[in-house]
């Protein structure tokens, strides 16, 4: 899947040909203002506002406690990109706005979008920096209870459409009880497969601001004691000896380094059973100059710059489950997520 410019004409379609189009001013200038206001429209609640019926300017701006004319450009912006249609001096959201922009759906974007706007935006400012030094924020360690509220909101918000295609493609093997979700979070990838796999029960590893935050996302799911929090460290914990059939580490591996990421490899092949399966799922980094993959890339500078390691390639990543003493068993690439994939090795 690729973002691209597509011309509307012939004239238009030449003239990329002949790159008589400044296609940097894209990225410089219409690339940050569309984001910014994606972001604050979200955060402002506009778009649950006209779901809600809210439809025309005024209605908006009141609504939404914001200046009439500047809710006239936004609305602009946002109908140019395909977020509303417009007829009859009312807005009317499009099936885009309506699959993924209500704020309490489980597919629902929303949580993402609050984060960024409210969080992640400020450390944007910050690339300049990490580029020169290398050092990246590692905003695990400084996040505020708030944050650590809207970064688990925003990871349930990145995940309701992944964890569904994990629920049905994950490879689970014969039997299985026991299973380990590393750096776990809001919980859904083990729901997911708890659902489908009644014998199976999940523990869900992580830091403490994030369990204490997660927990009342967790319990919305009704799987009571079968999917569980434990407060732990990645890192430093050790997950026991031949205790579970299926250990996940699901975005983590861009937090850490190849060293960490490495020692973990090894304390997921010590408490695999065997036949066991480690299932590393992540974004894959591209190798520069490979067929473009914007997903990719653009995640692997932003790890970089918010914690400091970044996405790794398959190879990498079967490189530490190969030398824990795993075996490759398959890789499965997302259809509904392009460049992520499940990296799988069994024991
Ligand atoms: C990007 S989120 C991924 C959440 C979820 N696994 C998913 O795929 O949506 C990373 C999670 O790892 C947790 N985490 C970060 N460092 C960790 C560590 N050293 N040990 C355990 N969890 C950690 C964070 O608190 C956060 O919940």
């Amino acid at each position: 899947m690729q973002l691209k410019v597509s011309p509307d004409n012939p004239l238009e379609w030449l003239g990329l040909l002949m790159n008589m189009v400044p296609m940097p001013l894209l990225h410089a200038q219409i690339f940050p203002v569309i984001s910014k206001a994606v972001l604050e429209a979200a955060d402002a609640g506009v778009f649950d506002a006209v779901m809600q019926g809210a439809t025309t300017l005024d209605a908006i701006a009141e609504t939404c406690k914001l200046n009439p004319k500047a809710t006239t450009e936004l609305m602009g912006l946002l109908t140019a990109l395909g977020y509303f249609t417009y007829r009859n001096e009312q807005f009317a959201p499009t099936k885009m706005t309506r699959r993924w922009m209500r704020p309490d759906d489980s597919e629902s974007v929303h949580g993402m979008m609050v984060f960024n706007n409210r969080v992640v935006w400020p450390w944007l400012e910050r690339m300049g920096a990490y580029l020169r030094t290398g050092e990246g924020i590692q905003y695990h360690d400084m996040l505020t209870p708030e944050q650590w509220g809207y970064y688990q909101r925003a990871m349930m918000a990145a995940t309701g459409t992944e964890a569904k295609e994990f629920g049905r493609r994950a490879p689970v093997p014969k039997g299985a009880t026991h299973m380990l979700d590393i750096g776990g979070a809001h919980g859904q990838h083990s729901v997911a497969l708890c659902k489908r796999n009644p014998g199976l029960q999940s523990i869900i590893l992580d830091l403490p601001g994030a369990v204490e935050q997660s927990t009342p996302i967790l319990a919305q799911y009704g799987l009571g004691d079968r999917v569980r929090h434990q407060v732990g460290n990645a890192v430093t914990d050790e997950f026991g000896e031949q205790a579970y059939d299926i250990i996940l580490m699901s975005s983590l591996a861009h937090h850490l380094t190849a060293e960490q990421n490495q020692l973990v490899a090894e304390k997921a092949a010590r408490a695999l059973r065997p036949k066991g399966v480690f299932i590393i799922n992540e974004f894959i980094r591209p190798e520069i100059g490979s067929r473009p993959d914007l997903v990719g890339s653009s995640t692997d500078l932003y790890f970089g710059l918010s914690s400091t390691a970044g996405n790794w390639t398959i190879d990498e990543i079967s490189t530490w489950q190969e030398r824990a003493g795993l075996e490759p068993y398959k890789v499965v690439n997302y259809m509904s997520i392009p460049g992520r994939a499940m990296v799988v090795a069994r024991k």
